[in-house]
């Protein structure tokens, strides 16, 4: 009896779920603002289509993009409210600055994933301007050179590590040290009591991975259907509560913001601790929008976004320094005046080192390479309408580009796949059309706010690393699989099962003899 009296109402519930998708779908077929645009079926009328290559298949959609690309040319409607487009001489009509257009994020790319309400500082045009100026300054290349003896400290602290690792047999992942490195420059600059991963005995192996495959579930929380992701929210945001380096960098900010509050606003310009939190805290347009919840979190959420693409550019970098010992040596060459005579043990500024064209070419080609992110950026224009070729975008449309296609292109970069500093060693008008399809740090109003610190780390890392007075390394059980990134998620990843960059040390009087006798190290593919 209960199973009969149920039925109708089970059949009217499903009539009534086919009578929305089929409107849904209707609507996203024929009367969407971007119904014209070509792309897959599946493409246009669901989000599943992306979830199931960036979920099920682990960042590939990217692939498929290029895919729908050649088929159907260089604007595709990519899910139902996103077109990417594949024309590396539109970026710069994309990513503009605030003089050109307002430009705001699009919420659906990190919504679940724990940062929606501040997702690239803030979705909204104005508000990211409001939060973003009080750091600008401090992030400028003039603010960065008066706290860059905090990332020379680092650096040495690293090295000293490594040095004290030459001929112990310890393999050293360098991904992991890299990461720990960016982790403390950036708590360096947030907090009076910094981090110290960079002592930890093993540079935080099981927190990057723990991140890493956090990564992994981002595709899965974007997609999730409301009632799922109610659920899995409280659960994530217990268990990155329960995450220690997470909750202590939290904890560390909430202290910065205490006594940054109690400092009188005159002595906060002038210190020479001055952190970013004093910029924050002090601006009162800031405060007023994130309060000190927003601030904690905006912390934890650069953080993230430095650590991982320094830890990746580096290692790439030195993984092809090690496999092509012309390059290494080259480099080497390169560093020597910088070290030569009294300043053998003396950190070079970053503006001697800009001065190295072989080290600012390595820098780049790893950029090119490695933070060429797979996944694409979107941007949307609130107000104004796009235009791209004949075809025009409405405005409120998620417009998107891929870094690495542009990064790839053969005709501006050739063998696009080979690490090659010396192709940045050119002439200048073949070096300008590379820079305008150079697009690490993306550009516009959104750019990265960490470009100037990210390279200052770069070059004081690599110039310290290929000293001539530094234990030399050999690449221990690596291939290119364990660094390259292959992965298009919120961040570029390299295969699940990599294992990273790990180095052997040596001084260099045993190093001849270490590499006869490293049997282990694989060659480099070919
Ligand atoms: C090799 C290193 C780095 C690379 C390749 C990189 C790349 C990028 C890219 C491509 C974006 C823009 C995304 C978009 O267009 O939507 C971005 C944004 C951002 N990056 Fe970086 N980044 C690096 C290092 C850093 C560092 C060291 C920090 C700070 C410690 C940082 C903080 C940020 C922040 C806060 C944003 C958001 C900016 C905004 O929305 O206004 N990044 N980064």
């Amino acid at each position: 009896m209960g199973t009969i009296s149920i039925m109708p109402w089970a059949f009217a519930i499903s009539q009534g779920i086919l009578t929305y998708l089929f409107g849904l779908i209707m609507y996203r077929v024929l009367l969407s603002p971007i119904a014209a645009f070509p792309g897959p079926f599946l493409a246009r009328t669901t989000y599943l289509y992306e979830f199931y290559y960036n979920w099920i298949k682990c960042g590939q959609y990217y692939l498929k993009i290029e895919e729908m690309h050649q088929r159907y040319g260089p604007i595709v409607r990519v899910t139902p409210t996103e077109l990417h487009i594949r024309d590396p001489l539109y970026y710069n009509q994309l990513f503009v600055t605030h003089a050109v257009r307002k430009s705001n994020a699009y919420s659906r790319f990190t919504q679940g994933a724990g940062f929606d309400d501040i997702t690239a500082i803030s979705i909204s045009h104005d508000i990211h301007r409001i939060v973003r100026a009080p750091m600008n300054p401090f992030f400028s290349r003039s603010g960065l050179r008066r706290v860059e003896y905090r990332v020379v400290e680092r650096v040495r602290k690293l090295s000293l590590r490594l040095e004290s690792e030459a001929n112990t047999g310890n393999p050293v992942n360098l991904n992991d040290a890299f990461a720990s490195l960016a982790t403390d420059v950036a708590s360096a600059i947030f907090h009076e009591e910094p981090s110290n991963f960079l002592e930890d005995e093993k540079y935080n192996a099981s927190w990057w991975e723990i991140l890493r495959m956090g990564l992994t579930t981002v595709p899965l929380l974007v997609e999730l259907p409301w009632i799922a992701r109610a659920i899995t929210t409280p659960v994530i945001k217990l268990l990155t509560e329960r995450l220690t380096n997470w909750r202590i960098w939290d904890d560390k900010s909430r202290r910065q913001i205490q006594i940054t509050r109690t400092r009188p606003s005159a002595t906060a310009k002038t210190r020479s601790d001055r952190t970013v939190m004093d910029s924050l805290v002090q601006d009162t347009q800031a405060t007023s929008i994130l309060g000190e919840k927003g601030f904690v979190r905006l912390s934890q959420l650069i953080q993230q976004a430095g650590t991982h693409n320094v830890s990746q550019t580096l290692a790439i970098i030195v993984y092809f320094l090690l496999r092509h010992e012309d390059q290494q040596e080259a480099l080497r060459r390169a560093l020597e005046p910088l070290f030569a005579g009294d300043a053998a043990q003396a950190a070079p500024s970053l503006q001697q080192m800009e001065r190295v064209p072989y080290l600012t070419a390595c820098i780049k080609e790893g950029l090119r390479l490695a933070a060429g992110s797979l996944n694409r950026f979107p941007r949307v224009s609130p107000d104004a309408e796009l235009s791209f070729k004949d075809w025009k975008i409405p405005k409120g449309t998620a417009i998107s580009m891929t870094p690495y296609w542009i990064h790839m292109d053969p005709e501006v970069f050739p063998d696009p796949g080979s690490f090659n500093p010396s192709r940045w060693l050119c002439k200048p008008a073949k070096l300008a059309t590379m820079h305008r399809h150079f697009v690490p740090f993306s550009k516009g109003s959104r750019t990265c706010l960490g470009k100037d610190l990210a390279y200052m780390q770069m070059y004081h890392a690599l110039a310290q690393l290929f000293r001539p007075e530094m234990p030399q390394m050999t690449a221990y059980d690596t291939e290119e699989r364990d660094v390259k990134p292959v992965l298009g998620l919120m961040f570029s990843l390299p295969e699940l099962d990599a294992r990273g960059l790990r180095v052997m040390v040596y001084n260099k009087t045993s190093l001849h003899t270490a590499k006869l006798r490293m049997k282990e190290v694989r060659p480099p593919k070919a």
